[in-house]
């Protein structure tokens, strides 16, 4: 095994048990990232791109297949592998500063002094531009605020993955805009391992190393990956002229809406 495979996902399937009956939701995914990489799923609603990021969190356990991160099987969740949601899920009752503080308490809080956990609390607000806002309440901060702190408090886990369920979805245009720059700098300066669950085309192609596109569901797998060989630093406006920017683009559009589009999409066509 090469030492930069860290997460292995080899022959999973997924199959649901519903009052209706079983539901093959994944079938045959095989997907190896690597460390440090940049890793988008995008696909259809309903596809599955949930289902195999749950998977990976340890959240639910494949029908058949194995997982791996860091060569040891994935059995649960663990906080090496850090989850941020769309919906913030933050407790509205504790201050962003004691919400990130769970985290780290749990984490390192037999180890370490009440005072180094203050300062990765206080690190990991900073490395969103938070500091600020460390004694305001959820409903006290924008939605874009949330967002944040969700992802300040999956970095101070100092996870080995950062799991992504679509986290900038809820958010309006502009503000997501600037969370992926910041996403950007944040991944740069820590060297993070990223997987991250879109629908958005354009997120994807500026955030990712390889994009990996789902068929369509039941039984959805892997139908292509598209490797998206982007200088980094990237830059937003300076790629919206980019030729190979435009071009990658394409090609995500046409494996969604030409190779994988749903009947009615065919229809129009
Ligand atoms: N716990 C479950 N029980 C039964 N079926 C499920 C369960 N979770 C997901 N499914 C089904 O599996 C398929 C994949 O769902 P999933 O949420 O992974 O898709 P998705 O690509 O993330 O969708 P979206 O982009 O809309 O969030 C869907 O048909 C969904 O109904």
């Amino acid at each position: 095994m090469g030492a930069n495979k860290f997460i292995e996902i080899t022959h999973a399937e997924m199959v649901f048990n519903t009052k209706k009956g079983s539901f093959h939701a994944l079938s045959d995914v095989n997907l190896t990232v690597q460390k440090g990489e940049f890793i988008t799923l995008i696909g259809h609603s309903g596809c599955g791109k949930s289902t195999l990021l749950n998977l990976i969190a340890g959240l639910t356990t494949a029908s058949e297949g194995v997982l791996l991160c860091g060569g040891r099987e994935i059995a649960g969740p663990s906080p090496e592998r850090a989850v941020v949601f769309q919906n913030h899920s933050l407790l509205p009752w504790l201050t962003c500063y004691e919400n990130v503080h769970l985290a780290v308490e749990r984490v390192f809080g037999g180890k370490e002094s009440g005072a180094q956990l203050k300062e990765r609390v206080m690190a990991a607000l900073a490395m969103v531009g938070l500091t600020a806002a460390a004694a305001k309440r959820p409903h006290e901060i924008s939605g874009g605020m949330k967002q944040r702190v969700g992802i300040a408090r999956a970095l101070s886990m100092e996870p080995k993955v950062l799991l992504m369920d679509e986290p900038f979805g809820a958010l309006d245009a502009l503000t997501r805009a600037h969370l992926q720059d910041e996403l950007l700098r944040i991944v740069a300066a820590t060297q993070s391992t990223v997987v991250m669950v879109t629908h958005d085309v354009d997120e994807a192609v500026l955030l990712s190393d390889r994009i990996v596109m789902m068929t369509n569901g039941p039984a959805a797998t892997i139908g292509e990956i598209l490797q998206v060989r982007l200088a980094r630093p990237r830059d937003r406006l300076a790629l919206a002229q980019d030729p190979l920017y435009i071009e990658y683009r394409t090609s995500v559009l046409h494996f969604l809406y030409q190779r994988q589009a749903r009947p009615a999409q065919r229809e129009a066509a």
